[in-house]
């Protein structure tokens, strides 16, 4: 499959998108109109660096506002098209997208329509040029594919044709099913987008919301499936009208689209009944749970003296390096004081990650454009294979000790203390919640998606004193790995994201005697405001024993259809803290109502020990 993408969806100047997209690696791309017009580069220019980058250019857009008007109207595109023709000519561009009249003045007759649009294709005729008819979802009377697809057939000539959009069918819950019943040479384009559900008017939803495949709710990938069963072969090519995206790095934007694009056909191999060439995607592999997380801190005093409170043990130090491996059950927590990180305190660097063949983990991540981490390995360290994830966390891939084969705690020492002795209620590390620069938070979505296999959940605003935090899930289908991905709001963290708190969860199996455990050893907690208590109180009817018992400990309750949670936080020391969890039934959430109440308690806190 040609790839593509057009040019509105990436920030910069007209020069420096065909840059980015040209070094993403794609076949093609859309010049959007207004890109060359506020461009010094001449059509000609275009055409060579385009050219000089390997990147046809496959559609010049949008010709608005042309069919279904009165003569004055018509002649008067007509007009307009003899110049769109010319640009195009010096562009060396032979495909023009018209898009369905949004106008007041077009007149809701299909037949004129279909008249007027054979003689737009007559005349792009001459100039060698295609017309690809798409419906806006928003169309004055033709805002669907399948009437502008009638339309197309009406006027019958071949240089004629439809775009489909996959916004503008999915986000009007059009049925694309019926694409299979369209000749696939008379597709002449398509061009693909997801979205978030959000319920607000279509236009300014595809105007500012769009994302690449993979990222929204939208499938995308279906759509194509139908599109492919037709036998079209021409370019699929992102359009990706986004605020954010037009604000972030082109370079970066354009490989996250082609990332999108990759895990796309994947999908869409698999549902196809053909393999399609270039699908060699190694397949994913779901982590089977959490090996380690690593904090990097400048020593390691503090974070041991609240691991030990919370009942771990250090289990080994690390035989090169300055890390110590800090145990309970399963949950292991690497503290690592040798590294540049997390000298402005400790930090949340890296995640390990069990899988059943890690480097074949590898080899899927670097196929989707993940960064491949070196394998710094000193002479007797295990190998690690490991990726960058969107916000710089270091990704390992582990296969953590069993007697068949070698694994990362070899390279540890032996404390004397063996980790079986460990005296705690925990039991492993229940989820991490990473905080994502505001502007790759839609690339982190799509990273743990497509590389890891994870399901995201929905969308989350959680209101905080200082801002609205943007909070999703994404969670193996048994919830052995679940990772909170949260947009850091810098407001409240002196303007910078990478100070923005970060957490690791840690599943108790008693978390009573987990709050007792650490406020015995004199652990700083967060405080709970009574308030918290006294609604606990009106929307729970929990018996006045286990109120007491909650209010007592600073336990933050939550319920759902499957069971209950209970869970509390320590303080922050860096930028990390950690929370524990007990999860009673199914329970399947994160607590996420109780979030403000603990976003505010911490900014207390945090405003407390340091007046700004
Ligand atoms: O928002 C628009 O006007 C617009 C223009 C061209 C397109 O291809 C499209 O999908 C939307
Ligand atoms: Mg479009």
């Amino acid at each position: 499959m040609r790839r593509s993408i057009a040019t509105v969806s990436l920030s910069g100047s007209l020069a420096d998108k065909l840059t980015a997209i040209g070094a993403a690696g794609f076949d093609g791309v859309e010049i959007f109109e207004n890109d060359l017009l506020g461009s010094d580069m001449s059509p000609e220019d275009v055409r060579r660096r385009a050219a000089d980058l390997g990147l046809t250019i496959d559609l010049y857009q949008p010709f608005r506002d042309f069919e279904a008007v009165p003569p004055d109207v018509l002649a008067a595109g007509l007009r307009r098209a003899e110049h769109k023709f010319a640009v195009m000519e010096r562009l060396g561009a032979t495909r023009l997208l018209v898009c369905s009249n949004v106008s007041p003045a077009a007149i809701d007759d299909d037949a004129l329509a279909a008249e007027q649009l054979r003689l737009l294709a007559e005349r792009a005729a001459e100039h060698g040029v295609d017309v690809a008819y798409e419906a806006l979802a928003w169309g004055r009377h033709v805002d669907d594919y399948f009437h502008a697809w009638r339309i197309v057939r009406a006027a019958d000539h071949p240089n004629l044709g439809l775009c489909l959009d996959s916004f503008h069918i999915l986000a009007r819950d059009v049925d694309p099913y019926a694409i299979r019943t369209i000749p696939g040479d008379k597709i002449f384009f398509v061009q693909l987008a997801d979205a978030p559900t959000l319920p607000m008017d279509v236009l300014h939803w595809s105007r500012h919301y769009r994302c690449f495949p993979g990222q929204g709710d939208l499938d995308v990938a279906g759509l194509v499936d139908h599109v492919l069963r037709t036998g079209y072969d021409g370019p699929l090519s992102l359009e990706v009208f986004n605020d954010i995206f037009r604000q972030a790095a082109a370079m970066r934007t354009a490989q996250d689209a082609m990332r999108s694009l990759i895990a796309l056909e994947e999908v869409v191999q698999r549902a196809g009944d053909a393999p399609r060439p270039g699908g060699a995607l190694p397949p994913p592999l779901a982590p089977t749970g959490f090996a380690f997380a690593e904090l990097a801190a400048p020593s390691a005093g503090p974070v041991g003296e609240l691991l030990g409170a919370l009942g771990f043990v250090r289990g080994g130090r690390h035989a090169g390096k300055p890390v110590e491996l800090w145990e309970q059950g399963a949950a292991r927590i690497l503290v690592n004081s040798g590294s540049a990180e997390g000298q402005d305190g400790p930090a949340l660097a890296a995640v390990g990650l069990e899988s059943p063949d890690p480097a074949a983990s590898v080899k899927r991540a670097e196929a989707l454009l993940s960064p491949v981490l070196p394998r710094l390995r000193g002479p007797r360290d295990a190998p690690l294979d490991a990726v960058a994830a969107p916000d710089g966390t270091e990704v390992f891939f582990c296969r953590t000790a069993r007697p068949d084969h070698s694994s990362w705690t070899d390279d540890f020492s032996r404390d004397r203390r063996p980790a079986g002795e460990a005296p705690g209620e925990i039991t492993h590390i229940d989820h991490v919640a990473l905080t994502q620069p505001w502007h790759h938070f839609d690339e982190a979505s799509l990273f743990y998606r497509s590389v890891l296999g994870l399901r995201p959940h929905d969308s989350l605003e959680l209101p905080d004193p200082y801002g609205l935090m943007r909070s999703r899930a994404v969670s193996t289908e048994d919830g052995g790995v679940r990772v909170a991905l949260n947009v850091a709001y810098v407001g409240a963290h002196d303007g910078r994201y990478d100070l923005a708190w970060q957490h690791v969860a840690l599943a108790s199996a008693d978390i009573v005697a987990t709050a007792r455990r650490a406020h015995a050893a004199g652990a700083a907690t967060l405080a709970i405001p009574d308030n918290y208590y006294d609604d606990l109180e009106a929307r729970f009817d929990l018996g006045a024993e286990r109120h007491r018992l909650l209010r007592e400990l600073g336990l933050l309750y939550d319920r759902d259809e499957q069971g209950e949670f209970l869970h509390f936080y320590t303080a922050t020391i860096g930028r990390v803290f950690f929370e524990i969890v007990q999860r009673l039934g199914g329970y399947r959430g994160y607590g996420a109502v109780n979030a403000p109440v603990r976003l505010a308690a911490q900014h207390a806190r945090r405003t407390r020990r340091a007046p700004q």
